[in-house]
């Protein structure tokens, strides 16, 4: 055993989990916030294969998985320490996120595991699944979303919990917002840049989408 083995540094793993139904530059700027902020060494971007709250109640069909997750890779080429991860896209059935912190967890076991999140989720976490065996198994990374500062709600005080705040300024951008904006002809560059504008029209994504 070295000298200095008890001293090595635990390898610092953000999971970005998203419907990025399309994924926007606010999601840019978040993973970016999240990559220097928590010296991470990678950041995996995680889109959703069953966002459960999102179609379960509502019928909503998203994008295909394939289509996302190739917008994803336009928006993050040459940023060095993130990867697009489609575990979530592989795995039948609702995507729950302690499955995928469960699964990363194994493959790499001692890294520290990082959760990075708008405000909107971190409002409402006690609703996800083992929510509370998630927050024992990670560091919450939480930003504001336009409107909403980051506080921790209601049903999460007693609970103890690593929570970090970003400090990336709010951006009133959504994916919601992208597709009502492609639905009425409108230019969506300055919200999701050059590429992922040229992919969406290029496939004809959200032309006919009716509810946002
Ligand atoms: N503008 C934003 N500022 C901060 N966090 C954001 C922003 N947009 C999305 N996020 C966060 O990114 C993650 C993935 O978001 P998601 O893919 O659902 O995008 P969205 O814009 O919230 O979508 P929708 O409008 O369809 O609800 C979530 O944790 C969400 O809180
Ligand atoms: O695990 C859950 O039960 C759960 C419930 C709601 C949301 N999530 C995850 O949170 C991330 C953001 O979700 P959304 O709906 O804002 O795209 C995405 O990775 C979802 O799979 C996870």
């Amino acid at each position: 055993m070295g000298l200095d083995s008890g001293l090595a540094r635990r390898p610092r793993v953000g999971l970005f989990g998203g419907s990025f139904d399309p994924v926007h530059l606010a999601h840019l700027a978040l993973a970016r916030s999240a990559f220097a902020e928590l010296d991470l060494d990678e950041l995996r971007w995680q889109p959703a294969g069953q966002p459960w709250q999102k179609t379960g109640q509502t019928g909503r069909v998203m994008t295909e998985g394939r289509h996302r997750a190739a917008m994803i890779e336009l928006l993050i080429a040459g940023e060095s320490g993130f990867v697009l991860d489609d575990i979530e896209l592989r795995r039948p059935g609702a995507s729950y996120t302690i499955d995928t912190v469960r699964a990363v967890a194994a493959a790499a076991p001692g890294a520290q595991l990082f959760l990075v999140i708008g405000q909107d989720q971190y409002a409402r976490l006690n609703t996800w699944n083992c929510w509370q065996e998630l927050l024992r198994s990670v560091t919450l990374a939480v930003a504001a979303r336009a409107g909403e500062a980051v506080s921790a709600p209601a049903a999460l005080q007693g609970f103890e919990h690593d929570m970090v705040r970003l400090q990336m300024p709010a951006m009133n951008i959504s994916s919601s917002g992208v597709r009502a904006s492609v639905s009425r002809g409108e230019n969506i560059r300055p919200l999701v840049g050059d590429a992922v504008a040229e992919y969406i029209a290029l496939h004809r994504l959200y032309e006919t989408t009716h509810e946002y």
